[in-house]
């Protein structure tokens, strides 16, 4: 697709029970990963729910991957994967096999094209063995890797990922940082208060009250965004 991996914003805001929460967002996004730092409350959920339509925009254009979020519900939620930071809100089926497979539901594959593409997904983010057991059985940090598998057997063009590794301990979080910024082959929209993180993205973005305060290289971002606070 022309689009694959751009993400343009031209003068969005959105307007969340008649506060607004973004203003006047314009930036164009082609890196394959992005940081989004910044303040609590400065956006940067809604930013990254704006991608899949979980939050309709108020005015602008917003182009994810060729797409409309507020016209092409359905593409989009195909095309973009949502990781949060609750694995257990995630997971929906009570096993991880069924878990996994639910993802593929109406896409006309056979059983055994499920099955295959279940198992590749968990043998990603090393969970073969766990297959057939209950979700509930899993610690929060096995969750959240099903939780990322359920969205990498989608095949995304795009990973948006709110906090993923906030709940999590150092492996885990390792993990999933790993599979995000370093196996996944597409694009990665990352919001994190974890600023080494930031900097291991490609691009970096900062928000401050509602608006896009910096853009840039993630390590100039990050120092800037600590200064602020100095
Ligand atoms: N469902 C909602 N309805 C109305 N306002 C909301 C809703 N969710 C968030 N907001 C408001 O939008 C603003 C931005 O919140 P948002 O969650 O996007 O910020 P954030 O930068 O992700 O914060 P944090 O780092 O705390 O997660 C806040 O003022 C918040 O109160």
């Amino acid at each position: 697709m022309q689009d694959a991996g751009h993400i343009a914003f031209d003068g969005v805001s959105v307007v969340r029970e008649g506060r607004t929460v973004l203003r006047d967002i314009t930036l164009s996004l082609t890196a394959r990963s992005i940081a989004v730092v910044g303040a609590n409350g400065s956006g940067k959920s809604s930013f990254a729910r704006t991608l899949n339509g979980l939050v309709p925009i108020s005015s602008g254009i917003l182009s994810v991957h060729g797409l409309d979020p507020s016209r092409d519900g359905k593409a989009v939620r195909q095309r973009v994967g949502m990781v949060f930071s609750n694995p257990a809100a995630q997971v929906i089926m009570p096993t991880v096999r069924e878990d996994l497979a639910f993802t593929l539901r109406g896409r006309k594959l056979s059983r055994d094209e499920i099955s295959a593409r279940v198992d590749a997904a968990l043998e990603k983010v090393g969970m073969a063995g766990l297959a057939d057991s209950s979700v509930y059985s899993l610690s929060g940090g096995q969750q959240q890797l099903v939780a990322l598998a359920a969205v990498l057997i989608g095949e995304p063009s795009l990973i948006v990922a709110d906090e993923p590794t906030a709940l999590l301990d150092l492996g885990n979080a390792k993990a999933i940082s790993r599979i995000l910024l370093d196996e996944f082959d597409a694009q990665v929209v990352l919001v994190t208060h974890d600023l080494d993180l930031a900097k291991r993205c490609e691009y970096a973005l900062c928000f401050a009250d509602g608006r896009l305060a910096d853009a840039g290289e993630p390590a100039a971002v990050v120092e800037r965004y600590r200064r602020t606070y100095a």
